[in-house]
């Protein structure tokens, strides 16, 4: 079975994710979790790491969220809280990773690719990028806690306006909506431009300004309100309205 994140360590001072299943559109599969996972822990530990990149292997996708064909076995509510619960406990850790974390899109971002790209600390996104928490549009909500962090980031009217409308925006108009904080325009290497005076910066400073984040987050519980969401979730997984939804966009017929 091939490698789903890849991980590469850049002497400049950060380290590069790269989910890497392109005939998905790197959409995320339990190997894929695990392996995410693992890369945080091998990135919390080195000490030459000051900031960690996540991005899309080739240029279609950034992540197309949770794997429908995979998990379209997970019927009920129960059935479904396992993988959302799973994925949110990753996505928290994430959340307050210790180190600064950018969400580098280059190319579609839909449902909880959105999700990913909301627990980091800044989210760049290529030029003509599409994107959407369209998580609406399948009968269900954010189901890894994305929108409690989502909440936390920009202006409550604009998150409202993503989750609620479900639907597709240019990266251009979500820089508009405060979720995109640069559209880089040209080469996708020119994000490095981004990091360049933070990679000058002392780790121990780096990881004391996270640290003021991660304990606001711990002391307003945003663990207990993302697994509620998770709950919430996993209610409406069990619907007609979401398996019906699933089936179309696997049957091609939506
Ligand atoms: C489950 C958790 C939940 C959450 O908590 O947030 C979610 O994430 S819900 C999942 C939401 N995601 C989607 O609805 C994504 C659906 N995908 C798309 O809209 C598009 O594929 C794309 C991401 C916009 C890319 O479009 P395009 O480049 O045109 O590619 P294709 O559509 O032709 O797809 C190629 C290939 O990949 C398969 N695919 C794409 N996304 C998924 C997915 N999320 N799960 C499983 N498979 C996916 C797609 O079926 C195609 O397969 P083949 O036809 O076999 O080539």
């Amino acid at each position: 079975m091939s490698q789903t994140v890849l991980v590469e360590k850049n002497e400049r001072g950060y380290m590069k994710f790269i989910l890497h299943r392109p005939e998905k559109r790197n959409a995320v599969s339990y190997q894929l979790m695990e392996e995410f996972e693992a890369a945080l822990d091998q990135a919390a530990q080195d000490n030459d790491v000051k900031v960690v990149v996540i991005t899309g292997y080739g240029d279609r996708a950034f992540c197309s969220g949770g794997d429908l064909a995979e998990f379209h076995s997970l019927y009920t509510e129960e059935e479904s809280y396992g993988m959302l619960s799973k994925m949110g406990a990753i996505l928290y850790k994430l959340a307050v990773f210790k180190k600064p974390t950018i969400a580098l899109l280059n190319g579609s971002a839909v449902g909880g690719g959105c999700e990913i790209a909301s627990a980091c600390d800044f989210r760049l996104a290529k030029s003509g990028v599409k994107l959407g928490f369209v998580q609406a549009s399948l009968g269900i909500t954010t189901g890894w806690g994305g929108a409690s962090i989502l909440l936390e980031k920009i202006p409550y009217q604009s998150a409202m306006k993503l989750l609620l409308n479900g639907t597709i925006y240019t990266a251009e108009a979500a820089k508009e909506l405060g979720f995109i904080d640069e559209v880089i325009q040209g080469d996708l290497e020119e994000w490095e431009r981004f990091v360049d005076t933070i990679l000058n910066r002392e780790v121990g400073v780096l990881m004391a300004y996270k640290n003021l984040l991660i304990n606001k987050w711990e002391e307003t519980d945003l663990k207990g309100r993302m697994e509620m969401e998770s709950r919430q979730c996993a209610k409406l997984w069990e619907t007609d309205a979401h398996h019906q939804a699933v089936d179309s966009f696997l049957n091609k017929t939506k």
